[in-house]
């Protein structure tokens, strides 16, 4: 079944005076995603966020929110009614309760001030986990409780799409845990959400898809798990750089029927602080561990003996530092896999 798209974003673009913060940005955001919007600090996630939300104009280019186009100013008004968000940390009253705080919030949104507000009130303070808490002043709260009081004021309107921009800044382990969880919990519900981050790792267990950006600029968009399959699997350290570049030869020669298990091999440049030396070469071999044994005796048989094999997790920042070549690794050749869409700085 095809997917039901509820934010893409077209050739969008943000210049302020001569700097670019966002450029030519195409995102897609699918229904039931849980979308990460990962990017250093700059990277211009906050711009584009800006911009979904009518908070400022795109120098080019165009929102499309449930179909409608940014460029249709009055449905585009319309349709970010189905939005909650937060953007930078809220302002509360420190004197006031959270429940008197949000009831504030739901008056200035143009909310009836009625018995079915109040019910809402009651029910967001409920799904962020400070019902026991709602009659405590603001200032009494922690920092996470202060963010998730955030979310609540969000979740107000009954939004299909929620986008929380950086929500664990600031937050200690155990406070971006609890953000992190009750994202998932919004998701099972079936509210759509969007989540940006600089840190990758933080988000990267709650997300299915994202997009990770940098100057502005889309490095790569995908589901996580297929992205993350072309980082796990085993790395490999031999005794000369040429015997690298030969084991990468054969291993992607035996790909196909004689090894439907291997997926394939590239060499790249050792990450500084990783197990292998400094400017060493590694093989990286998109394989599951279990066949580890089976790679080392195939190399063996042809006279390439690995000096090392180990097993690399996935991660996203690692992914991302290799993509962008900002670890002291880089990759020395291009990335692969199905559904992802990679455009480097120079397209
Ligand atoms: N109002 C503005 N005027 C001038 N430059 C701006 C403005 N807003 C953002 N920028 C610049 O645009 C670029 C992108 O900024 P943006 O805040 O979107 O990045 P970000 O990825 O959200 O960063 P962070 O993680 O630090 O919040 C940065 O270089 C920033 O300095």
């Amino acid at each position: 079944m095809e997917k039901e798209i509820v934010l893409r974003t077209e050739g969008l673009s943000k210049r302020f005076g001569k700097r670019v913060a966002v450029d030519n940005l195409p995102l897609e955001v699918y229904r039931g995603d849980v979308f990460g919007l990962l990017g250093p600090n700059g990277s211009g996630k906050t711009t584009t966020i800006r911009m979904i939300l009518n908070l400022i104009r795109p120098t080019n280019g165009r929102v499309i929110l449930f179909g409608c186009p940014s460029t249709e100013k009055g449905a585009y008004r319309e349709a970010l009614r189905g939005v909650g968000a937060i953007v930078e940390q809220p302002l509360f009253y420190p004197f006031l309760s959270g429940w008197e705080n949000l009831r504030g919030i739901a008056v200035f949104a143009g909310l009836p001030d009625n018995s079915q507000t109040r019910t809402r009130i009651d029910e967001v303070l409920q799904m962020v986990g400070l019902a026991e808490r709602a009659r405590d002043t603001f200032q009494k709260y922690s920092l996470g409780m202060k963010q998730r009081l955030g979310i609540a004021a969000a979740l107000l309107n009954n939004p299909e799409l929620v986008i929380l921009d950086e929500p664990t800044n600031g937050l200690d382990p155990a406070g971006v845990v609890e953000i992190r969880n009750f994202i998932g919990l919004l998701a099972k519900q079936g509210i759509t959400v969007i989540v940006s981050s600089h840190i990758l790792h933080e988000i990267q267990q709650v997300c299915s898809r994202v997009a990770i950006i940098k100057f502005g600029q889309l490095l790569v968009q995908g589901d996580v798990h297929s992205l993350l399959a072309s980082q796990s699997g085993v790395r490999m350290l031999f005794r000369s750089t040429e015997q690298a570049y030969m084991a990468e030869k054969l291993l992607n020669a035996l790909r196909g029927e004689r090894a439907p298990w291997l997926n394939g091999a590239h060499c790249l440049q050792a990450e500084a602080g990783s197990w292998a030396p400094p400017g060493s070469v590694l093989l990286h071999v998109d394989v599951s561990v279990e066949h580890s044994a089976d790679l080392n005796a195939y190399l063996c048989s042809q006279g390439v003996v690995p000096a090392e094999i180990r097993r690399v997790e996935a991660s996203l920042e690692r992914y991302f530092l290799e993509l962008t070549g900002e670890a002291a690794g880089y990759m020395t050749n291009h990335i692969q896999g199905a559904s992802m869409m990679a455009l480097g700085r120079n397209g």
